[in-house]
C-alpha cells in the first residue's frame, strides 16, 4: 500500500485510488473501477459506458452526516474532473431507502462550530451535484424525504419505484423550515403553486402523486428502477455534450450563484436557527416520535 501523501486526506487519497484503507477495496478493473472504502459512498465507474453509479451506503436509512456529505462532494469533485466519465447515477446500497435526508442527530444538541461544518459539507455536496456537468440520474428506490429528496431533485432525471415509498420537503413537520435553496431546487422541478403548497405542508407524495405534479419523471416497479434509468441514459448520451451542458448550466446558474453569494452566511444562519431553543424542542419531539414509531 503507498504511504498517505502529506497535505491530503487519507479520505481523498482513497478516493483518488492512491490508499487501500484498512478494510476496504480498491479494484481496477479494464471496464469497471470502483471505490470501494469503510466509508459510506460507493462509486463504480464503467469506463466502457462513460457512466459511474454513486450509491449511497449508510444503512439503516443512509441519513446524510457530516461524514457522508464529505465523501459524497469528494466522489462528485473526482467525477466531474474524470475526462472519461459523462453520466452519474445516483442510487442506494441500503434496501427500501433512497435517503432520509439530513441525520437529525447532527442538527440536535450539536455545538455551533460542528453545525457550520455541517452545513458547509452539505452546501458543498449540494453546488456539486446541482452545478455537475455530468448527466445525473436518481434512482429513487425507496424513501426519499427532505434532504433526500433535495438530492433527488438535483438530478437531471428521475425514476421512482413504485408502492409504498414516499419523497418530499418534509421540514415544516419538523418544525424547521427549508433553506432557500432548497425552494429554489423545488420551483425548478415543480412551479410556484405546487412547491407553495408543498413546502407549507411539509408534505411527503407517493411516487404516483409525485409523478403527478412532475416531482419525479417516472414510476416503475422497483427491479425496473436501475433498468429504466439505464435505458433513459441512452436517450441523454446522444445529445452533442457541450450543447446539453451549456443549456443545463444556463438553467441552474442564477440558483447556483445564490448560494455561492452567500454561503458564510448561510452556514452561520442555520447554525443559529437550528441551536434556537424552540427549534431544539420541536427536533427532540420528532426524534422521540421516529423513536415511538417502533414500540
Ligand atoms: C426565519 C426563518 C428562516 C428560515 C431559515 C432556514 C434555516 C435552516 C433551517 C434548517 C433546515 C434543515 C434542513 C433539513 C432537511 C432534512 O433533511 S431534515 C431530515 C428529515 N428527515 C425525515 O424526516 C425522515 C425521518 N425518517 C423517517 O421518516 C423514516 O425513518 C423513514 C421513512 C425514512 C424510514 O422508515 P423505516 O424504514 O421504518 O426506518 P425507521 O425505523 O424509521 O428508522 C431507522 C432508524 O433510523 C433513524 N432515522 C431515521 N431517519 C433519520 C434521520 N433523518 N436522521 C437520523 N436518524 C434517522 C430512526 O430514528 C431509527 O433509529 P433507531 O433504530 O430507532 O435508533
Amino acid at each position: 500500500m503507498a504511504a498517505p501523501m502529506r497535505g491530503m486526506s487519507v479520505l481523498r487519497q482513497a478516493f483518488q485510488g492512491l490508499v487501500r484503507p484498512a478494510g476496504g477495496q480498491v479494484c481496477r478493473q479494464v471496464q469497471h473501477r470502483c471505490y470501494s472504502t469503510p466509508g459510506h459512498v460507493q462509486v463504480d465507474m464503467n469506463s466502457e459506458t462513460g457512466v459511474a453509479t454513486v450509491r449511497l451506503n449508510r444503512p439503516p436509512v443512509n441519513s446524510l452526516n457530516l461524514d457522508v456529505l464529505t465523501e459524497l462532494s469528494i466522489a462528485l469533485e473526482k467525477l466531474e474532473t474524470d475526462k472519461s466519465c459523462k453520466a452519474m447515477v445516483l442510487a442506494s446500497a441500503a434496501p427500501g431507502i433512497f435517503s432520509a435526508g439530513l441525520d437529525i442527530l447532527e442538527m440536535y444538541q450539536s455545538t455551533p462550530e460542528r453545525c457550520v461544518a455541517f452545513w458547509r459539507a452539505l452546501q458543498d455536496a449540494w453546488l456539486n451535484l446541482y452545478g455537475s456537468r455530468l448527466i445525473t440520474m436518481a434512482a429513487i428506490e425507496g424513501h426519499s424525504p427532505a434532504g433526500g429528496c433535495l438530492l433527488a431533485m438535483s438530478c437531471d432525471y428521475r425514476v421512482m419505484a413504485e408502492g409504498k415509498f414516499q419523497i418530499g420537503l418534509n421540514e415544516t413537520k419538523l418544525g424547521i423550515v427549508a433553506p432557500f435553496w432548497f425552494t429554489d431546487v423545488m420551483l425548478n422541478t415543480i412551479g410556484h403553486r405546487e412547491t407553495e403548497k408543498a413546502l407549507q405542508l411539509g408534505a411527503l407524495y407517493s411516487a404516483q402523486q409525485a409523478l403527478s405534479i412532475g416531482l419525479v419523471d417516472k414510476v416503475v416497479p422497483l427491479a425496473e428502477v436501475m433498468p429504466t434509468v439505464e435505458g433513459e441514459l441512452k436517450n441523454w448520451l446522444q445529445i452533442p455534450a457541450a450543447a446539453r451542458v451549456i443549456t443545463k448550466t444556463s438553467m441552474r446558474k442564477a440558483v447556483l450563484d445564490r448560494l455561492r453569494s452567500q454561503k458564510e452566511k448561510d452556514a452561520q444562519f442555520f447554525a443559529d436557527f437550528i441551536n434556537r431553543d424552540s427549534v431544539q424542542k420541536s427536533l427532540g419531539m420528532y426524534i422521540a416520535s421516529l423513536q415511538k414509531k417502533k414500540n
